[in-house]
């Protein structure tokens, strides 16, 4: 709202109210300097009437209810009886110049604004008129000529008030109705609908500015020209024509409506209504057509795009993949696309309006809970409806809509990832091949059923069965037929246990058994036995038979071990007891197990032997017992270990032999042996022949055991079968002549089989190697075998050689075996002759050589030359 000081300012203004003009409203009044002098004369006569005169004047504005409605505190009485009192001090003083103008304007506007009606204000200047009037007369009615100039001088000062108060009224109320005005222009023009008014001969009175923008026209092309030069909608004329005439009011009527001359169309929706309005007092009310135009082209755009948009959601829905399921507030379907058809086998028209129950039969937790927006994906049952069950994973979202709560299911069938996570769980816990449980799935169990035996204080077995041999038949055969061989042996024993137990592969050869509920031992001995028994027919592996055992390791609980780990490690190596011993099965021994662990220390010591450098040869003289020179050299392995000092070969021999080890270490004996003979020869040693121990796994070749018969063969075995070509081969890289090496080999050892041996034998000797028959008489002791064999020395055992001083039968079969050789032209070395005596018995009876302490004792190659310097320089022989 302006200020008084601007109202007051807005009134001189629009009313010219300058100085000028003032004078010519005092000419109109005829106020002149003689009303001026008889008002100052007044003044001076008045001036102690003024407080009871405004007292007076407000005791009767409060006595109307209209007026003391505007003195509504005390205050504000109070400030308007000061406000009254200068009034009526200036209204006499005299000066009515232009402050005096403007004092009068404010006090106008000021009671305009307190909302005091013009009678009221002019009946307060009839109070005062009336109350001064008896007051003149009292002071001036001696001399009626100056009362009655004085009154009229009074008279016209308070009627240029009363104008001056008029004014401000007036020009108030024109601002009052300006202001509306240009707030209706305001509202009119920001309508977002577009308003058009028509005369009723439909001229265009005005538009507001959406109707001109939405159209693209201006107010000067409009306004005052006929509507259907400005506008193009058809029908619009006659429908305006109907509202005039019937003054009803046409709601909602659909137009295509564009500026005149143009083709541009809007869809439109219009409002035609009456109006009437007096523009003047005086004029008739004359009637208006009032257009309200609502633009439909953005409705209709969203309209469209959501029908689009629900017309790609349906789209997408019916070909989405997963079943799409919504439903209404009551939880019936409402909505069913395609792969939900197909999940749950309902038609969309059987399934829409039945409840949800009816293919997701448990509740869900977006069913129940109220405040749920989105639930993470659940899986729930889903029913088919031929009434089969299948899981699904689900995801819902619930909407809020006005009419109530509606959930859209998103539905994933999964049975196939289900089946696919069975075959995932049955692959983690079995063995491909045979699928058994595997060793994982064994362990598992096995612990579950320990713990129960806890609970039910029962024992249980574990079985440990190792194939024997299957190395070798996997490798002979082939590995499709070492497979089939293994799904046999599986079948056969699973044949062998009782329901409950559970029978698993470990891998490679190697199966478990769990017997549960056991009485004792003697039903694991049962379960053992009917295993052997199983393994006691051939296995047909496609055109060969092939007769495989197994050995069996059998471990208790609560006796040999109360976990599951340590249960299966008894049985293991009681299965490797059985093995070793050729038992069949065994049950676990802790003795025995020490052994076994020993045992393994010492194999992996030894496999790592070669590498370190840890073996040594020895060297034994042989020494002609006629002469007492000396004939030859036995090469001895030594095993150096760094911890346990030197180790003799019949500790570490038989168990390189057991693990094909002797192979690498028997080639390096022979290496060593011919380098020695070298670096002897090198350093002027009489040429003197080297003998060195072949082992019956050396020397076995593959046709020697039957058992590979031209089939591929494993490394190990190729390695037995270059026996001749590795000799050969020492002997061309070191450079000795093959005369210079003798070959020992035990009886044994050509009895496992003599012809293979013969044919080794024979292409030895033939490059020029002599043979010695190693240990003779601990064997077969025949000679017969000899003759056929390229024998050219005997060697007597030394356990005969011994007594032959003091047991007449070992003298006696040394005497038998020294003639019996020499018949057959072979010389006889006799072994562990120690001392005098034995050395003269075996010269007396025509022995050709001896070995032994007696002579010398194994000794490391750089003793061997200053001792025999020492017995060259020496008597021969030794008395
Ligand atoms: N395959 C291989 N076998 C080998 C090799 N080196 C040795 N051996 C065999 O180990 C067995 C034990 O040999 P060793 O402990 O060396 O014993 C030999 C001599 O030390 C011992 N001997 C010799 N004279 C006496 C004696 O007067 N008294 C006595 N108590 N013992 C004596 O006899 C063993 C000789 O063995 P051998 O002539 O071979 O029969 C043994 O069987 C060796 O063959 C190897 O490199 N490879």
């Amino acid at each position: 709202m302006k200020s008084l000081d601007e109202t007051v300012e807005a009134v001189m203004r629009t009313l010219g109210l300058d100085d000028a003009a003032v004078v010519r409203r005092k000419a109109f009044l005829e106020f002149t300097d003689d009303d001026v002098a008889r008002l100052r004369t007044l003044h001076a006569a008045l001036q102690d009437l003024a407080p009871d005169f405004v007292d007076a004047f407000y005791t009767h504005l409060l006595a109307f209810e209209e007026t003391r409605a505007l003195l509504p505190h005390a205050q504000t009485l109070e400030r308007l009886k000061r406000t009254q009192a200068a009034y009526f001090d200036n209204l006499t003083a005299g000066d009515y110049g232009p402050d005096y103008i403007l004092h009068r304007l404010r006090v106008g506007a000021a009671h305009q604004r307190a909302g005091l009606a013009p009678a009221w204000y002019l009946g307060g200047y009839s109070k005062y008129l009336a109350g001064l009037f008896p007051e003149l007369w009292q002071r001036l009615g001696k001399d009626p000529e100056a009362f009655v100039a004085t009154c009229q001088a009074l008279i016209k000062i308070v009627l240029l008030d009363m104008g001056l108060a008029i004014d401000t009224y007036i020009q108030a109320d024109r601002q009052t109705i300006l202001t509306l005005k240009e707030y209706a222009d305001i509202v009119f023009a920001s309508i977002p609908d577009g308003l058009l008014v028509l005369s009723p001969d439909l001229t265009v009175l005005s538009a507001n500015r959406a109707f001109l923008e939405r159209l693209g026209l201006t107010e000067e092309a409009v306004r005052g020209r006929y509507l259907m030069e400005v506008l193009a909608a058809d029908g619009l004329r006659g429908r305006a024509l109907e509202v005039l005439a019937t003054g009803v009011a046409q709601h909602d009527v659909l137009f295509s409506m564009g500026p005149a001359g143009s083709d541009e169309r809007k869809p439109v929706r219009v409002t035609l209504t009456g109006i009437r309005l007096a523009e003047e007092e005086e004029e008739e009310e004359e009637a208006r057509l009032l257009l309200i135009v609502e633009d439909l082209t953005e409705e209709q755009a969203l309209r469209a795009a959501a029908l689009e948009s629900e017309r790609r959601f349906r789209d997408l829905a019916e070909t989405a993949h997963d079943g799409i399921i919504m439903t209404d507030p009551q939880g019936k379907i409402a909505y069913f696309n395609r792969a939900a058809e197909r999940m749950f086998g309902y038609r969309r028209n059987q399934a829409l309006q039945r409840s949800i129950g009816t293919v997701l039969p448990e509740p869900l937790s977006c069913q129940l809970d109220e405040g749920l927006q989105h639930t993470p994906v659940w899986e729930t049952q889903g029913r088919r409806q031929d009434g089969t069950f299948f899981m699904v994973e689900g995801s819902s979202s619930v909407f809020e809509g006005s009419a109530g709560r509606f959930i859209t299911y998103v539905l994933r069938d999964l049975t196939e990832r289900k089946q696919f996570e069975r075959q995932l769980i049955h692959l983690a816990n079995h063995d491909p091949l045979t699928h058994l449980p595997n060793r994982k799935f064994f362990q598992d169990r096995l612990g579950i059923s320990l713990d129960e035996a806890a609970l039910n204080e029962e024992q249980l077995a574990v079985l440990f069965l190792d194939l024997d041999r299957f190395k070798l038949i996997n490798d002979t055969f082939g590995h499709a037929l070492g497979d089939k061989l293994l799904l046999m042996v599986a079948e056969r024993l699973a044949g062998c246990f009782r329901k409950g137990d559970m029978l698993a592969r470990l891998g490679g050869d190697e199966f478990v058994v769990l017997l549960r509920g056991l009485s004792g031992k003697q039903d694991a001995t049962l379960v053992a036995q009917k295993i052997m028994d199983g393994f006691a027919h051939a296995f047909q592996l496609e055109a060969h038979e092939a007769f495989v055992s197994a050995s069996i390791g059998i471990a208790f609980y609560p006796s040999d071990a109360i976990d599951a780990d340590n249960l299966i490690r008894c049985a293991d190596s009681a299965m490797y007891q059985a093995k070793e011993q050729g038992l069949g099965y065994q049950f676990y021994r802790l003795d025995l197990e020490n052994l076994s662990s020993e045992r393994l220390t010492l194999e992996n010591s030894l496999r790592r032997a070669l590498e370190r450098d840890e073996l040594r040869l020895y060297y034994q003289p042989k020494v002609d017992l006629a002469s007492g020179a000396v004939i030859g050299l036995e090469a001895l392995l030594r095993w150096a270990h760094p911890v346990r000092g030197m180790i003799p070969p019949d500790q570490f021999v038989p168990l390189a032999e057991e693990t094909g080890l002797i192979v690498p270490i028997g080639e390096w004996v022979l290496r060593t042996a011919c380098l020695q003979i070298k670096a002897w020869q090198g350093e002027g040693m009489p040429l003197l022949p080297v003998a060195v121990n072949l082992s019956a796994r050396q020397f076995r070749q593959p046709s020697a055991s039957g058992e590979t018969e031209g089939r591929p063969l494993s490394d190990e075995a190729a390695g037995v079968h270059d026996l001749v070509e590795t000799i050969e081969r020492v002997l061309g890289e070191t450079g000795v002549d093959p005369s210079c090496l003798e070959l020992e080999i035990t009886e044994s050892i050509l009895m496992q089989n003599l012809s293979t041996a013969a044919n080794i034998l024979q292409a030895l000797s033939a490059k020029g190697m002599r043979i010695f028959i190693d240990d003779f008489g601990t064997g077969y002791s025949s000679l017969s075998y000899l003759k056929r064999l390229p024998i050219d020395t005997i060697k007597i055992d030394k356990s005969f050689v011994g007594d032959i001083t003091t047991d007449q039968d070992d003298a006696a079969i040394v005497a038998a075996i020294i003639a019996m050789a020499h018949s057959l032209r072979l010389k006889v070395v006799a072994e562990g002759v120690e001392t005098q005596e034995q050395f003269d018995f075996l010269l007396e009876r025509g022995c050709d050589a001896m070995q032994g302490y007696f002579y010398s004792k194994p000794l490391p190659a750089e003793e061997i030359l200053p001792l025999l310097r020492s017995t060259r320089n020496s008597s021969s022989g030794r008395d």
